[in-house]
C-alpha cells in the first residue's frame, strides 16, 4: 500500500492549488480525481460559460449601437462557438493532469472512498496518508419531482452539438440567469421558472429585477410562483406541469442549486461528520476527524461557493495542516451574474442589510449619461451604494455592461479602506470605469 504525507481528494480549483502548495513543502502528494481533472469550473462552469458568453457580450454591443454606427444585429453560430469553447475546454483535463506529474504528484483516476480514517481505496487500489483534504465540490441537484430523469444540466447545456428550440430552465438563481441569456441571445425561446417570486435572491431587489426586466425585454419568459410537480416526454419535447400552468419545451434544465459530492466518499468509516448541505469545519477547515481537513464548494458553510473561494481556502488550508493555529479570516468577496448586462454586489449580506433597516440607507445613482456608459449606449446602467450611520459605504451593487470590472475596483478600494482623499492621489487612465471612481467614493 503506498502511503502518503497527503492526499487530496477531488482534482478542481481547490484540490490543484493544495496540491502544488503541499508538494511544495516537500511533501509528498497524491492527488484522485472521479471524472475530469480540472474539475467543474474549467470543464463544465465558469470558463465554457464565459467563452460562449463572450460572443453574448460582442452581440450585444453591437446591438446596443444600433443606429448609431450599426444597422444589424449579428447572429451567434452555435456549432462554431461550441468548437471555440471545445478548442479550449478538451485539453483541461490532459494539461492538468500533465501539470500534476510534472510537478512530481502522484495522481489517481477513480472514486475515492474511505476504507478507515487513515486509508482510502481508489480503482480497486489502497492508499493511506498522515492527513487529507477532500475537495470534491457539488454537482447540478435533481428535483425530487415526477418525471426527474428528463430533467438535464447545465454540464448538459454548455455542451449541447445543437441548440434546441426552446429550453427551460428551473430555478431563477445564478445559473438560469447566465445560461438563460446565452441561450436567448443564441436564438432559442427560453422561459425560466422560480418557485417563488424572488429571483438572484442575495442580489439588490430592486436592481435584480432591473436585469429580470432587461431579460424579459431580450425575449426571455419569466414565470414566477410556480412550483413545478411534473416533467412529461412528448414527441418530439416535454410538457412541464404545475398548479394552473403547463409549458411545452424541447430541453428541461434543472438550475435549482447544488449539492455537495459527498456520498460515494464513505465518509462514516473515517468517522467524518457531514450534512445533506456539506462538510462541516472549524475555523481552520478541520473535519470532526483532526488529520481530515476540507475546502471548496463540498465545505457547509455560509461563504459563497465560488472558485476564487475555493482557491482561498486552499492555499489557507495547507498552512492549517502544517499546523497554522491563526482562524481563516475571509476577505469581501464579490458576487457576480455574468451576461450582455452585468449585476455584481460586494460588501454587507442584502440579509444583514434588510434585517436592521434602521442603520442603513442608500443612494442609487443613474449612470447611463455617464460618459463611460454614454459612450456604449448602456442607458440602464445604475450602482447602488448603501451607507452605515457613519456615512460609510457598507454594501454596493452596480448593474451595468461593465459591472465585473467596476466591482473589483471596489473589492480593493474597501478592502484597503481608500478614502476620497487617498483616491484622488491617483491618475487612472481615462475615459474608463476607474476614472469614474472618485465620484462614487
Ligand atoms: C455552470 C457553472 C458556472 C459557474 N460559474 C462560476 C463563475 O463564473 N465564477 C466562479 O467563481 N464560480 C463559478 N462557478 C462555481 C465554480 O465552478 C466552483 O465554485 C468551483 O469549481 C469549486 O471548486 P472545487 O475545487 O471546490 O470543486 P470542483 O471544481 O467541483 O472540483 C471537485 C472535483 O472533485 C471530484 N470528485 C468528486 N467526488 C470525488 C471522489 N469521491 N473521488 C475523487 N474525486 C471526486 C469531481 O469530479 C471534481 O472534479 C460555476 C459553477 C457552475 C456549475
Ligand atoms: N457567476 C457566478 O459566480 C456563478 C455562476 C453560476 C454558478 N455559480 C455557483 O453555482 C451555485 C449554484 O447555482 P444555481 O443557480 O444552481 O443555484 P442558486 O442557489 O443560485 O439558485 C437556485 C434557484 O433555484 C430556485 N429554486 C429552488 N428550488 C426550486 C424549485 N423547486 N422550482 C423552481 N425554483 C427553485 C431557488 O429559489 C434559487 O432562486 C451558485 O450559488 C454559485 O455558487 C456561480
Amino acid at each position: 500500500m503506498k502511503n502518503y504525507d497527503a492526499i487530496v481528494i477531488g482534482g478542481g480549483p481547490g484540490g490543484i492549488a493544495a496540491a502544488y502548495d503541499l508538494k511544495e513543502q516537500n511533501k509528498s502528494v497524491a492527488v484522485i480525481e472521479a471524472d475530469l481533472w480540472g474539475g467543474t469550473c474549467p470543464n463544465r462552469g465558469c470558463d465554457p460559460k464565459k467563452i460562449l458568453m463572450s460572443a453574448v457580450e460582442a452581440k450585444a454591443r453591437v446591438e446596443k449601437l444600433n443606429g448609431k454606427g450599426f444597422n444589424t444585429s449579428p447572429e451567434i453560430h452555435w456549432e462554431e462557438l461550441m468548437k471555440f469553447k471545445r478548442s479550449y475546454t478538451e485539453s483541461v483535463p490532459s494539461n492538468t493532469k500533465k501539470g500534476f506529474e510534472d510537478a512530481e504528484i502522484d495522481t489517481f483516476e477513480g472514486q475515492a472512498e474511505f476504507i478507515d480514517a487513515h486509508t482510502i481505496e481508489v480503482a480497486d487500489e489502497r492508499l493511506s496518508a498522515k492527513q487529507f483534504l477532500i475537495a470534491t465540490g457539488q454537482r447540478p441537484a435533481i428535483l425530487p419531482i415526477e418525471g426527474q430523469e428528463y430533467l438535464q444540466t447545465s454540464t448538459d447545456f454548455l455542451n449541447l452539438d445543437n441548440l434546441p428550440e426552446r429550453i427551460a430552465f428551473i430555478g431563477a438563481g445564478y445559473i438560469a440567469f447566465e445560461l438563460a441569456t446565452i441561450a436567448n441571445a443564441a436564438g432559442a425561446e427560453v422561459h425560466v421558472i422560480q418557485h417563488n417570486d424572488q429571483p438572484l435572491k442575495g442580489f439588490d431587489k430592486e436592481l435584480a429585477m432591473n436585469l429580470t426586466d432587461h431579460l424579459k425585454n431580450k425575449g426571455i419568459t419569466f414565470h414566477f410562483n410556480v412550483d413545478v410537480a411534473k416533467v412529461e416526454p412528448l414527441d418530439p419535447g416535454y410538457r412541464l406541469s404545475a398548479d394552473n400552468f403547463e409549458l411545452i419545451t424541447d430541453m428541461v434544465v434543472a438550475a435549482a442549486g447544488r449539492v455537495p459530492n459527498i456520498e460515494t466518499l464513505k465518509l462514516d468509516k473515517a468517522g467524518v461528520t457531514y450534512s445533506k448541505r456539506g462538510i462541516p469545519v472549524d475555523e481552520h477547515l478541520r473535519t470532526n476527524q483532526s488529520h481530515i481537513f476540507a475546502c471548496g464548494d463540498v465545505l457547509e458553510k455560509a461563504y459563497p461557493k465560488l472558485t476564487p473561494v475555493s482557491g482561498f481556502e486552499a492555499s489557507y488550508v495547507v498552512n492549517a495542516m502544517n499546523g497554522e493555529t491563526e482562524p481563516i479570516h475571509y476577505p469581501l468577496i464579490p458576487s457576480l451574474v455574468f451576461g450582455d448586462q452585468k449585476l455584481a454586489r460586494i460588501g454587507l449580506s442584502e440579509k444583514e442589510l434588510s434585517e436592521h433597516p434602521e442603520k442603513y440607507h442608500s443612494e442609487t445613482m443613474e449612470l447611463g449619461s455617464w460618459f463611460t456608459y454614454f459612450r456604449i449606449n448602456d442607458q440602464e446602467a445604475k450602482i447602488k451604494l448603501v451607507y452605515d450611520d457613519q456615512k460609510k459605504i457598507v454594501a454596493i451593487t452596480c448593474f451595468s455592461e461593465l459591472a465585473d470590472e467596476l466591482i473589483n475596483y471596489f473589492n480593493l478600494i474597501l478592502e484597503k479602506k481608500v478614502s476620497h482623499e487617498e483616491l484622488a492621489d491617483f491618475i487612472f487612465a481615462y475615459p474608463t470605469p476607474a476614472s469614474d471612481l472618485e465620484y462614487f467614493i
